[in-house]
């Protein structure tokens, strides 16, 4: 196994790392984008930079990756694309509404993405997990403001194992969302039906206009 370090933000250097990846390996039969950073704090007592950062790292940053991987997957006919959005980027939480956006694009992002690429061959899967033990958890329990903590915090967290074998279970079977608890596997579903519908209507469109 190997590692390289890239800041998400730079679509540039996203692009010059996966094409070198690609040149060496061939197309990858995975990609998954998580990189992500939370700033917890009611928005009006956040500035415009947390705001800002959320959004380029975790939604434009989760875009640079998939722009430079996709076309070599589409073109292989194969491929999984996941993305770690969060709980919420299901519904809103007081305290994250910046990280909420940045999640609730993701989603946006990939809902619109899964569509335009099932025709190819490539599945697009989105995480929507709940507290998570790692490190950015640690970083934003202290900061979490106390009078969510009753709602944001009423779960157990859990451990980052599950969450990942939950999201490569769903990617495999073609699902679409990885909601990893019971509750919010519900919520998923309550909330995907017009979305799921709306999905197939588009699949079939551009299966048909397929030369
Ligand atoms: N922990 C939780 O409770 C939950 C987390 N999530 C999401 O899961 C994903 C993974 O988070 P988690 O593992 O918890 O957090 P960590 O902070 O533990 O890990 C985040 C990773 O993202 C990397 N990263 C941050 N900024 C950039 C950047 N600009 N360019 C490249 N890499 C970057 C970090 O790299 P480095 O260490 O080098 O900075 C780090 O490896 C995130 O998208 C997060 O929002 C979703 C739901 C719950
Ligand atoms: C009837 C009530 C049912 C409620 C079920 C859902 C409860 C879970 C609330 C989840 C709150 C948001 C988690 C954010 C995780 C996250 O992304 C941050 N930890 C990032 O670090």
């Amino acid at each position: 196994m190997t590692a390289h370090v890239l800041d998400v933000r730079d679509g540039a250097a996203c692009t010059a790392l996966v094409d070198s990846l690609v040149a060496e390996h061939g197309p990858p039969l995975w990609v998954v984008a998580s990189a992500g950073i939370v700033e917890p704090g009611f928005f009006l007592e956040q500035d415009a930079a947390a705001t800002l950062a959320q959004m380029e790292i975790n939604f434009l940053g989760t875009t640079n990756l998939v722009r430079a991987a996709a076309p070599s997957m589409v073109a292989a006919g194969r491929g999984h694309i996941a993305m770690v959005a969060s709980a919420a980027g299901l519904f809103g939480v007081a305290g994250y509404a910046g990280y909420c956006a940045s999640k609730f694009a993701v989603r946006g992002f990939a809902e619109a993405l899964r569509i335009e690429l099932a025709a190819a061959g490539v599945s697009v899967t989105v995480s929507v997990p709940p507290d998570t033990d790692t490190p950015q958890l640690a970083y934003e329990r202290p900061l979490r403001p106390a009078a969510i903590a009753p709602f944001a915090g009423s779960g157990r967290s859990l451990p980052p194992q599950v969450v990942a074998a939950h999201l490569v279970r769903t990617a495999e079977r073609g699902g679409f969302l990885s909601a990893p608890t019971a509750q919010l596997a519900a919520i998923a579903r309550m909330q995907g039906l017009a979305s799921g519908i709306f999905a197939r209507v588009q699949m079939r469109l551009l299966r048909r206009s397929k030369p």
